[in-house]
C-alpha cells in the first residue's frame, strides 16, 4: 500500500514551503516520494518550484482544485504516477481555495482501494490571519476554519510573525476549535515527516467526513503578463494599493536591472522577493475576491 497524506491550508499559509521540508526528509531517508498537486488559476507557479529543485515525480491538476475539477482527473493524474513511478508515499498539495475533505473524496476511488492508503489531512494554518480572521468575508472564513477543523495534525505556522502572547493565544484557540489534532507551532512549515507518519499511524479514515461544501466561493483568479521590466518599489506601492480581498499572489516577475524575472509572493499584506536562475516567463497569478479588473498600470 501506497501512503497518501493531503496536505492542506488556506491561500499563502505555507503548504509549498511544507511539501519542500518533507520531499527533502523523505528523499534523505530513502522513501520515494509522488506529488500530486493542484493550483488555482491556470497556470502553477508552485510545481515550477517543487518540480525545478526537488526532481520528484509530480502531476499537475489546474484550473480550480481536485474537488471541482472531478474525481476522474484526479484518477487519471494517480493512475499515470502510480503507473510511470515507482512511489511509495504521495504527498497532495490542495489549493488553498480546497475543502479539505472534498479533495480527500476524490482520491477515495474504487481503482485504488487495493493501492492507495489515505493517511490524514495536514493541516497548515497561518496564524497571523487566524488571529484577524474576523476581517474575512464570511465564506471565505468558514473555508479558511473548515480547514482546520478537519485537520489531523495543525502546523500553526509562521510564528516569527507574532509576539509570545499573540502565539500562546493562537495555539489555545487552535487547540480549542479542533480538539483532536495536536497543534505544532512552526516557523517555514518546518515539521518533520517521521512525526507525521508517527501521528497519523493510529486515525481510522472513517473519522474523515464531509461537512460542507467549497464548491461555490466567490474566489476568482487572474493572470497578469508583463511586457517590460518594472521598477521594484513602483510595483511595491501597487501591491500596497491592491484591496484586502487580495489573497495570494505569486509568479515571475522582470525588474529593472535584473537578469531574469524573480520569483515574487505576496501573502496577506507580506511580500517576498527570491532571484531565479532560470529564465522563467513573466507572470503573475493573483487570487481573491472579485480580482479579474485587476491590471498593473
Ligand atoms: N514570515 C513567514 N513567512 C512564511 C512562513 N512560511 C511560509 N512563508 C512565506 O509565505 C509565502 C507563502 O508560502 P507557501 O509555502 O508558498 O504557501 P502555500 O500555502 O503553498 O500557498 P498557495 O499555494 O498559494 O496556497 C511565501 O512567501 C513563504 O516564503 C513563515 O513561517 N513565516
Amino acid at each position: 500500500m501506497i501512503d497518501v497524506y493531503l496536505l492542506s491550508g488556506f491561500l499563502g499559509s505555507g503548504k509549498t514551503s511544507l511539501l519542500m521540508n518533507l520531499i527533502s526528509e523523505l528523499k534523505e531517508i530513502g522513501r520515494k516520494p509522488a506529488v500530486l498537486m493542484n493550483e488555482f488559476g491556470s497556470i502553477s507557479i508552485d510545481s515550477d518550484t517543487v518540480g525545478q529543485s526537488q526532481d520528484v515525480p509530480l502531476k499537475e491538476l489546474l484550473n480550480g482544485c481536485i474537488c471541482c475539477s472531478g474525481s476522474e482527473k484526479t484518477e487519471a493524474q494517480l493512475q499515470g504516477l502510480l503507473e510511470e513511478h515507482d512511489v511509495d508515499v504521495i504527498l497532495i498539495e490542495t489549493t488553498g481555495a480546497a475543502h479539505p475533505v472534498e479533495a480527500l473524496d476524490a482520491v477515495y476511488s474504487p481503482l485504488f482501494a487495493e493501492k492507495l492508503r489515505v493517511k490524514g489531512i495536514v493541516t497548515v494554518a497561518d496564524t497571523k490571519r487566524w488571529l484577524e480572521r474576523d476581517k474575512m468575508s464570511p465564506q471565505i472564513r468558514s473555508l479558511f476554519m473548515e480547514q482546520i477543523r478537519h485537520a489531523h495534525i495543525i502546523l500553526a505556522n509562521k510564528t516569527d510573525l507574532l509576539t509570545e502572547g499573540e502565539l500562546a493565544t493562537v495555539s489555545m484557540e487552535l487547540s480549542n476549535f479542533n480538539n483532536t489534532a495536536p497543534v505544532i507551532q512552526t516557523t517555514k512549515a518546518q515539521l518533520s515527516f517521521s512525526f507525521i507518519e508517527e501521528t497519523l499511524g493510529n486515525i481510522q479514515n472513517d473519522e474523515v467526513k464531509t461537512v460542507i461544501s467549497g464548491k461555490h466561493l466567490p474566489l476568482t483568479s487572474k493572470l497578469l503578463t508583463f511586457e517590460k521590466a518594472v521598477d521594484k518599489e513602483e510595483f511595491e506601492m501597487w501591491v500596497r494599493s491592491l484591496p484586502d480581498t487580495v489573497y495570494r499572489m505569486k509568479g515571475y516577475v522582470p525588474l529593472k536591472g535584473a537578469k531574469n524575472p524573480y520569483l515574487f509572493q505576496y501573502a496577506y499584506g507580506m511580500v517576498n522577493w527570491m532571484p531565479e536562475y532560470v529564465k522563467m516567463e513573466a507572470r503573475l497569478v493573483i487570487i481573491g475576491e472579485g480580482v479579474s479588473q485587476l491590471k498593473y498600470q
